[in-house]
């Protein structure tokens, strides 16, 4: 549209007119949708279906002429090719695609007169001559040219009039005279052009109703979109006041914030003051009660030193009475304890001559055991004649019933003869069985007078062992000495070294003495058969107790639980035994268990920790009545044979192991406490005992002190030590005969308990290390089991008695 106006503006001529080509029928919708479109594109673009008149440089515009009259262009010369012109005027639709509304409305309201200023024909049967164009757009109209057969460059400008055509055109009419002069028939030509032209006209007519109607219809959606731009327009206006209202708030709050800002600023800074005015005070208030304090500690401090020093005098006063007091109640103390010490001497005199007197009861038992023993030997020997006589006898009675079977006869003397030696056989028979009798209460008897020898042994009984040294590289080894070779009951240890108040360095040989000591060189069968006799003793129905206790590596596992230490022997002796004591119709029945107590815990050594239930806790329950001791959600495994022996010890020992860490062997700081729980029943005199063998490994001696033990280690040995002081407790309170034994100090103790008392038998072992660098250790341990050997516990009892009274039971 731009370039178009220019061009127009630079040649000074009249905007050229946009002239709408003819188009189709059917191009009339589509224009009708692109006029949105076109409205806006349009303006800058020449649509391509319309010829637009444009300004050429020194191309001549000509006023429009005005239509001639028919009679006026009767007088033009035939113009061939007129029906071209009817082919090339706009037909019935209007192709008015690409053109603006404001093209098209003006196109619409000049269509008829443009039609009627530049058409073909008006130019064709117009009066005046036309200069020649060149350069002429080639449009539809151009062709009228071409209906003369002259050719292009020979046009001139043509006559006014048909007439005056004529005369300009004299030479070619003369040549075809005959034809131009034809009037009629031109005047026929004429109508018919006529009748052509008016159907053109009225189609043209029809045409333009047509693009009335468009030109309407564009109007309306014209309007409609003037009322869509006004809308949005609207629209605009009022979302530009929106627009403006919010940058308003906006500017409002930027203010508000700014002054918000101002705001706390200003509080920032009155604060700030504030604090500095309060810190200020603070400090003031600060300074001035130091001040004060300080006054106040200098006034303290001269009252207390007065206060003090008036104390001290007095205590001074008070201390040296109290020390002529004191000297006093010793002096009285001092005759008090002369007095006392003569008494405690007679004493000994007295409990000394019980002892010899004891000696020569158990003598005199001893011997009794022996020939016990010599007429047990010999009804075992009557037993076994008898036996054998039984065995002839019933050879010969067979015999005999074979001899009268043979004789079938049933004679007198056969008779007699029969009856004799059926007398006799039932003779041999009786006495045989008196004598098995016999044999059954020898060996109740037995037991009574085995087990009061065990009482008069003392029911406490503390054996020392010291081990051999393993290896020379263990240390130098300590002065041990057993200088009592008959009864090997006594050891000298030489202990450190002294200073005397001269400041002579000497050593004491300090002398110990127990029911046995077992030198290096013993062996573990020697040690078993000094203890089988209380193995025997549980067997017999009493609750009998073996202890070792000593410090850390002076062989206590190695006497208990190695293979061939007490346990696995105590326990191979029971079967040979309990096999032997069949014949003399005991049936007995063993089971074993083995805990461990941990820092006063008890663990069950036969179930491995990861399967044990942490809500099943172990507990000790006590029978008061059956004297016994059964520890509740323990595992119990019935011993039937000795390899059952065996595997519950590698189980114990594996289970013991894990819970062991690299640095610390778990067996030295728990105690292990093997229980072996002995049912026995006769059924010849109905009998029933009950005995427990506890064999107990005590965690090592050593004393805190000399241990250096910290943290968790420093607990177990707290814990080792309490134990082991409540067993020196327990053993003191017995033997002093006191009325309550403090069992529950400790699990260890609370578990032994019906095996520590009046009825139980109980075995120390004190192990003892042969080495220099143990000496302290080994001379507090050989101390405590002199204590425990000073103890006399009360008689024991077996739990031996009868079952209820049965028809047989007389017997
Ligand atoms: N009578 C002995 N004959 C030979 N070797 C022995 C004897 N007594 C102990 N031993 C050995 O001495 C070492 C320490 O013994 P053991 O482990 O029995 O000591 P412990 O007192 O049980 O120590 P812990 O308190 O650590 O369990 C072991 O190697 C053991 O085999």
């Amino acid at each position: 549209m731009e370039s178009s106006e220019n061009a127009g503006f630079r040649s000074g001529l009249r905007p050229p007119q946009v002239r709408a080509p003819v188009s189709s029928p059917t191009a009339a919708t589509s224009y009708l949708q692109e006029i949105t479109d076109s409205q806006h594109n349009a303006r800058s673009q020449q649509p391509t279906g319309i010829p637009q008149k444009r300004a050429h440089k020194g191309s001549i515009s000509y006023p429009d002429q005005k239509r001639k009259t028919l009679v006026e262009r009767a007088g033009e010369p035939i113009k061939s090719g007129i029906p071209s012109v009817a082919a090339g005027l706009p037909r019935a639709s209007t192709n008015v695609k690409g053109a603006s509304i404001a093209s098209l409305s003006a196109n619409s309201s000049t269509a008829t007169s443009r039609y009627a200023q530049t058409s073909n024909f008006a130019k064709s049967v117009g009066p005046g001559a036309r200069p020649p164009v060149t350069g002429r757009a080639p449009t539809s109209m151009g062709f009228a040219q071409s209906t003369t057969t002259r050719p292009r460059g020979l046009t001139r400008p043509r006559p006014a009039t048909a007439m005056a055509n004529r005369e300009l055109e004299d030479e070619p009419l003369q040549t075809n005279q005959n034809k131009g002069w034809d009037v009629d028939g031109r005047l026929s030509e004429f109508e018919t052009q006529f009748k052509v032209i008016k159907e053109t006209v009225e189609g043209t007519m029809g045409d333009r109703k047509i693009l009335e109607e468009a030109i309407e219809l564009a109007k309306n959606r014209a309007s409609d979109l003037e009322r869509e731009k006004q809308r949005l327009t609207d629209q605009n206006a009022q979302l530009q006041n929106q627009l403006d209202l919010q940058r308003q708030e906006n500017n409002s709050l930027q203010q508000e914030k700014q002054m918000m800002a101002l705001q706390i600023e200003t509080e920032q800074r009155r604060q700030k003051y504030e604090l500095e005015d309060r810190q200020r005070e603070h400090k003031l208030e600060v300074d001035q009660i130091r001040r004060d304090f300080e006054s106040e500690l200098d006034r303290l401090k001269r009252e207390h030193q007065a206060a003090a020093e008036a104390r001290e005098r007095q205590y001074q006063a008070e201390l040296a009475e109290e020390r002529t007091q004191k000297s006093r109640e010793l002096q009285d103390l001092r005759s008090k304890l002369g007095a006392e010490q003569q008494d405690l001497n007679s004493e000994l005199l007295k409990k000394e001559r019980e002892v010899q007197e004891m000696r020569s009861q158990v003598e005199a038992l001893k011997s009794d055991l022996d020939r016990e023993q010599t007429i047990k030997e010999m009804l075992q020997q009557q037993i076994a004649e008898m036996t054998a006589t039984n065995v002839t006898l019933e050879e010969r009675m067979r015999g005999l019933r074979a001899k009268i079977d043979f004789l079938e006869s049933d004679s007198k003397q056969q008779a007699d003869s029969y009856a004799l030696m059926e007398a006799r056989l039932q003779e041999a028979l009786r006495v045989a069985e008196e004598a098995r009798q016999k044999l059954i209460k020898e060996e109740t008897e037995r037991r009574v007078l085995f087990n009061k020898y065990q009482e008069l042994k003392g029911n406490i009984r503390v054996m020392c062992r010291v081990r051999p040294i393993l290896d020379p590289s263990e240390g130098e080894e300590a002065k041990i000495a057993f200088p009592d070779t008959k009864t090997s009951s006594q050891i000298d240890v030489t202990g450190p070294e002294e200073k005397s108040s001269l400041g002579v360095v000497s050593r004491k040989v300090i002398p110990f003495e127990f029911d046995r000591v077992f030198n290096p060189s013993v062996q573990n069968e020697e040690v078993f058969g000094e203890i089988s006799q209380l193995v025997q003793s549980a067997l017999d129905g009493y609750n009998v107790c073996i202890f070792c206790y000593g410090q850390t590596g002076s062989g206590k596992t190695y006497t208990m639980s190695s293979p061939d230490g007490m346990i696995p022997r105590a326990t191979h002796m029971i079967y040979d035994t309990i096999t032997k004591l069949q014949e003399k119709s005991w049936t007995y029945t063993m089971e074993g268990s083995f805990v461990e107590v941990y820092n006063e815990e008890l663990h069950d050594l036969l179930t491995p920790s990861r399967e044990a239930d942490p809500r099943k806790k172990l507990e000790i329950r006590h029978d008061d009545v059956r004297k016994q001791t059964t520890v509740v959600n323990c595992k119990t495994v019935a011993l039937d044979s000795p390899e059952k022996v065996e595997a519950m010890l590698k189980q114990a020992q594996s289970n013991r192991s894990v819970a062991a860490t690299k640095a610390n062997e778990r067996s030295s700081r728990s105690h292990s406490v093997f229980i072996l729980k002995l049912v026995g029943e006769n059924s010849a005199t109905n009998e029933r005992c009950e005995g427990t063998l506890n064999l107990v490994d005590l965690a090592g001696s050593e004393r805190l002190k000399h241990s250096q033990a910290e943290g968790d280690r420093m607990k177990e040995t707290q814990n080792i030590n309490k134990s082991l002081a409540c067993l020196g407790d327990v053993i003191e309170a017995l033997g002093r005969g006191s009325a309550h034994v403090p069992y529950r100090n400790s699990k260890l103790t609370h578990l032994l308990q019906y095996s520590l008392g009046g009825n139980s038998k109980t075995l120390m072992f004190v192990m003892v290390s042969p080495l220099e660098a143990h000496l302290k250790e080994t001379i507090t341990s050989l101390r405590f089991a002199t204590k425990v050997h000073n103890t006399h516990i009360g008689t024991a009892k077996s739990t031996k008695k009868l079952r209820s009274a049965t028809p047989e039971s007389g017997r």
